[in-house]
Parts: C-alpha cells; structure tokens; sequence
C-alpha cells in the first residue's frame, strides 16, 4: 500500500481584501478520503485549487508526505493529480491521445497510459475522440489523467456533477479501488450520497469557514444526518 500523508494548517485565501477561504486545517493519511460539501460560493474550489499548487494561499502551509508546497512547487506538483471541474478537451483528440499528451507533459511512459485506460475501462474506446463521449465517459478520462503519475494526493472538484445514477456509482468504486492502494483523495461535493458512499472524512463549508467536520458516523451522531449537517451548514434550519 502507498505511504502517503497530507498535513493542511491554516490554509487562507484573501482575494482583493475578501476573505474566500479561511484557517482550513486536517491531517490525512493514507488511503483516507476527505469530502468537502458546501453550497456554492463557500470556497470549495479554491480551497482544492490551493491544494493542487494551482493559487498562492495568502497564509498557512501544506505538506504532502513531507514536501511543503512553499518549499519544492516542482516536488509538490509530482506527488499531486488534480481533476478540474471545468475541463474543455481539445476538439479532434481521442482518449489515448489526450492521456498520451497529458503523460509527455509529465515525462511518463506510454505503458502508464494504457495501464490508466484499462484502470478506468475505456481501453476499447480508447481510439475514439473525447468530444464524443458521454459525461461519464469524460469524467473516466479525466480521472485517469489525474492518476497518470500515482499521485500522493488526488485532488477532485465536484467529480459527480452530472453524472446519472450508474456513472455515480461507478465513480464510487473507481474511488474505492484508488482508496484501496493508499492514495489520499480530497474531493468537493453537492451529493452528500457520494460524500455518505466512500468518504471516511466529511468537512462543510460556509463563507470560506470550515463549519463542522467530523467521520460521516460523528456528523450522523451530531446532527442526525449529512443532510442536516448541509442544511445547517447553509444556515438553514
Ligand atoms: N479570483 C476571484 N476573484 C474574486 N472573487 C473570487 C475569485 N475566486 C473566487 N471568488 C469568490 O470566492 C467565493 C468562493 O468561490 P469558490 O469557487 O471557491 O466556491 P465554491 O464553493 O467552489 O462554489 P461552487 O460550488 O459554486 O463552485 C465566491 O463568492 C467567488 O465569487
């Protein structure tokens, strides 16, 4: 199994004088999954951005297996896969030439490549181009594109958005194969049933805050259920 270990202390981001994210602190290790849930505009995205080395955090520090990103930003960014929500594929490409890019860019070998798609199930679609695929099927190459370089840390914002109920629960059991091997997985969610599914850490967001946190057994014990955590969470009663 994978020796990972992720420690966030304080983490904040000020952007123009406001405050989008503030004092985010956990420790993680490996094979754990942290699901931040939060409604929108909490900061969900920029605290994963952060993570991913991706935005400068106006304060504290993060450090993934001994490696702070203040320090090494080219370490820091090898031990890290990051999944975007937002992602456009290049129009023409297919699903290995995408991989196949994504590998180049990180000096990987080709055999990584085909390992990925066979990981994901999409190496007998592998010739067709991404732009064809379905929501789910992107979100499968996607998420092999973040696993290309067995990442420490994997990093997903809002994974599930879109996805139906089959590609949903088949992203859960990609996840539960990645958690198996050690790998930590941070992701944002609106879908408490994923954050219920597979995390074994639940953190809610509000106005940048960290507003309640907890296993999923602690924040069922404490409010009744993820779903009156959220609502509390969005200040609704
Ligand atoms: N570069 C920026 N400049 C100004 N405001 C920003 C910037 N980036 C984010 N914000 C603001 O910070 C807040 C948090 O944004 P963020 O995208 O992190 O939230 P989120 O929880 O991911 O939301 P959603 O679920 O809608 O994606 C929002 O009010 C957003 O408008």
């Amino acid at each position: 199994m994978l020796e990972a270990e992720v420690i966030v202390k304080g983490l904040g981001k000020q952007i123009k004088k406001q405050t989008i994210v503030e004092e985010i602190s956990f420790h993680l290790g490996s094979g754990q999954v942290l699901a931040v849930c939060g409604g929108n505009g909490a900061g969900k995205s920029t605290l994963l951005r952060m993570l991913a080395g991706i935005l400068r955090p106006s304060s504290g520090e993060i450090q993934v297996n001994n490696v702070r990103w203040s320090q090494d930003r080219k370490r820091y960014a090898n031990q890290i896969g990051y999944m975007p929500d937002d992602y456009q594929f290049s129009q023409g490409l297919t699903a290995e030439e995408s991989l196949l890019f994504w590998a180049s860019l990180r000096k990987l070998p080709r055999d990584r490549v085909q390992e990925v798609l066979v990981m994901v199930g999409l190496d007998g679609q592998k010739h067709k181009r991404v732009t064809t695929f379905s929501k789910g099927m992107r979100q499968r190459v996607l998420f092999a594109q973040a696993m290309l370089a067995k990442p420490a840390l994997l990093i997903m914002d809002e994974p599930t958005n879109g996805l139906d109920p089959f590609w949903m629960q088949e992203f859960v059991h990609l996840l539960r194969g990645i958690k198996q091997e050690g790998h930590i997985v941070v992701f944002s969610t609106h879908q408490l049933e994923v954050a219920n599914d597979i995390a074994d850490q639940v953190m809610f967001m509000n106005q940048g805050c960290n507003v309640g946190e907890g296993t999923v057994e602690d924040i069922r014990n404490q409010y009744g259920s993820l779903h009156a955590a959220f609502h509390q969470s969005l200040g609704i009663k």
